[in-house]
């Protein structure tokens, strides 16, 4: 944990909590009377707490026998044993690249020498460490996770020969199966099975979760789906849409509830927040209104991971430097058992969609160029070719008109282990969830303090197809996504947003510092003006009417 502590008299580092006071400036606009806008800038002192104490966190996988489901528990132990292996190209050591909250950093703010200074974005609050997960789960395959591991082929055998003792324990509990939501190809690995009613299947998924977390002492636990996409399910007045109608189509034992969305009731009953990393509408109307009257957090859905993680960077660039992206082709293939699920039509049907949204709100932030409904034309395919594995090898062209009826094609080719890519977003997603149910909001004149909203949109920037609360706008670009979670950490600790706009070497006078080396050299401030030296080394200066000023 990098120290530091923020230095300001809105900020009360108390032994149960971090209190803040921030002002939370936006502007708003109204339209004028001529047709154009107003634009109103306004602040609202909030008072933010942070529950300072990291709890015992455990962490519930539907599908942890899989690709993602090992990976991400192997990872998870090799960095906890600090172990090492020898690779084709010399000795690996763990780590947890690709995580954001471990793996990526934040500015503090401007040291002494000009330059910004950065910390672990992990250091910014009092966040889980992934090595103090405690991992388990459920999968409709019985096989234990070393030698679900060994199908996956995704790590190196010298990896997977040292975890192998400690992960041929760990066995996936009997799941919930419904042939009717994955491709049937699946059938065969599905030999680890509760059966009974759905109201009986959700009540042993509910005991597991209370056994779980007693049997480690834990704190907390969440629950994330990594098991495989499902179909679409049917949003049908009086079986989903309420959370009073879905409770009683699973007492009733209603075919169109989905395995996923049956996880999702069991969480939600228990306390415990459930995130879906796969791209089906899991959150049904019903299951969404139990999870708000719960207060108990919701997230997802999809993984962003790698195409679609890139896609949602380049359309940003391209759209902001105002070059008008026309046609989106995104291929690729892969042989893992996700590829073959998805080779099921309304499988990838489900992956299409989540797949194909995320430049949406880019599009339509730029009337510019695009008229209103105008879109690029935008192609998915995925194809599913055994032999590579995990290995997904992706495809991209994107082109755009550029001035005067110019175009540029940019064509991406992107190799890579699929499953190395996701397992560090299960841990941001769990370990980004859990911050937030420790931070609570108190706006003008209220007297109480409040959660975030059950939809925690916060983790838009680990899904494809971000869930957010009725009436919010999806946001899919990667850097705004970014930015509002640094800035909303900052807040939390009264720090402003960063803004870049670096003002202290912009001016041709040095902007007024407060930092000891300013003042050591005696050098002028801001707010005593001086005339700039008429001579450098010799030669005039013009001091009067520099840059038309
Ligand atoms: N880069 C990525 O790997 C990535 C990115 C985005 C989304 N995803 C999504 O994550 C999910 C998992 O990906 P994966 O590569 O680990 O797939 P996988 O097929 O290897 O693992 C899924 C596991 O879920 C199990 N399963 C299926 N139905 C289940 C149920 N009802 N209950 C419990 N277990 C069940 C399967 O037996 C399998 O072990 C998929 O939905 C995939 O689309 C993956
Ligand atoms: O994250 P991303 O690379 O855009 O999308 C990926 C798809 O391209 C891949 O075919 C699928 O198997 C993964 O689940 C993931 O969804």
């Amino acid at each position: 944990m990098t120290k530091f502590q923020v230095d300001s008299p809105n900020v009360t580092y108390g032994d149960r909590y971090i209190e803040a006071d921030y002002d939370y400036c936006t502007s708003r606009v109204e339209p004028a009377s001529d047709g154009g806008y107003k634009v109103i800038p306004n602040a609202t002192r909030l008072r933010i707490r942070t529950e300072r104490q990291v709890p015992k966190l455990g962490v519930m996988l539907v599908g942890w026998g899989g690709n993602n489901g090992t990976t991400v528990t192997a990872a998870v132990l090799a960095n906890k044993l600090a172990l090492s292996w020898p690779t084709r190209n010399g000795h690996q050591e763990a780590n947890y690249y690709g995580s954001l909250m471990m793996s990526s950093t934040v500015s503090l703010g401007m040291g002494p020498d000009g330059r910004d200074v950065y910390i672990p974005f992990h250091d910014l609050l009092p966040m889980v460490h992934p090595d103090d997960i405690v991992l388990d789960g459920w999968d409709i395959s019985s096989l234990n996770l070393a030698a679900a591991m060994d199908r996956a082929r995704v790590l190196e055998p010298s990896l997977q020969e040292q975890l192998r003792p400690y992960m041929q324990k760990m066995k996936p509990r009997p799941s919930i199966y419904s042939p009717d939501f994955i491709a049937a190809n699946q059938l065969e690995r599905a030999d680890n099975l509760i059966v009974g009613t759905k109201r009986e299947q959700i009540e042993q998924i509910r005991k597991d979760i209370r056994n779980f977390r007693a049997e480690h002492a834990l704190d907390k636990v969440i629950l994330l789906w990594t098991a495989n996409t499902e179909r679409f399910a049917d949003i049908v007045p009086g079986l989903n849409d309420t959370a009073e109608n879905l409770m009683r189509s699973i007492k009733n034992d209603a075919s169109e509830i989905s395995p996923s969305t049956l996880f999702a009731v069991a969480s939600i009953l228990e306390g415990c927040a459930f995130i879906n990393g796969s791209p089906q509408n899991t959150f049904v109307p019903g299951c969404m209104e139990m999870a708000e009257k719960a207060n108990v957090f919701i997230g997802g859905d999809d993984f962003k991971s790698g195409q679609t993680k890139l896609k949602s960077v380049l359309v940003d660039f391209l759209v902001s430097a105002g070059l008008k992206p026309v046609s989106i082709v995104s291929y690729n293939h892969l042989g893992n058992n996700d590829g073959k699920n998805l080779s099921a039509p309304q499988q990838f049907r489900s992956k299409e969609i989540s797949k194909s949204n995320v430049v949406d709100d880019m599009v339509e932030s730029n009337p510019v160029l695009y008229k209103p409904g105008e879109k690029p034309d935008h192609t998915v395919v995925i194809k599913y070719v055994p032999y590579v594995g995990d290995s997904k090898r992706a495809m991209d062209e994107y082109t755009s008109e550029i001035m005067m009826g110019g175009h540029n094609t940019l064509v991406i080719h992107n190799t890579c282990e699929d499953s190395l890519l996701a397992s560090p977003i299960i841990l941001d997603l769990v370990i980004l969830t859990e911050l937030c149910q420790r931070i609570t909001f108190r706006g003008p004149n209220q007297t109480t303090y409040q959660p975030f909203h059950s939809v925690l949109s916060i983790l838009s920037y680990l899904c494809k197809a971000p869930l957010v609360p009725e009436g919010a706008p999806v946001i899919n670009s990667l850097n705004r996504q970014r930015s509002s979670i640094e800035n909303i950490f900052r807040a939390c600790l009264a720090l402003p947003p960063v803004n870049h706009m670096m003002l202290e070497h912009r001016f041709a006078k040095p902007l007024h510092v407060s930092s000891p080396t300013a003042a050591d050299k005696g050098e002028t401030k801001l707010d005593s003006p001086t005339k700039t030296k008429p001579y450098i080394n010799g030669i005039s200066q013009i001091t009067e009417g520099v840059n038309g000023l």
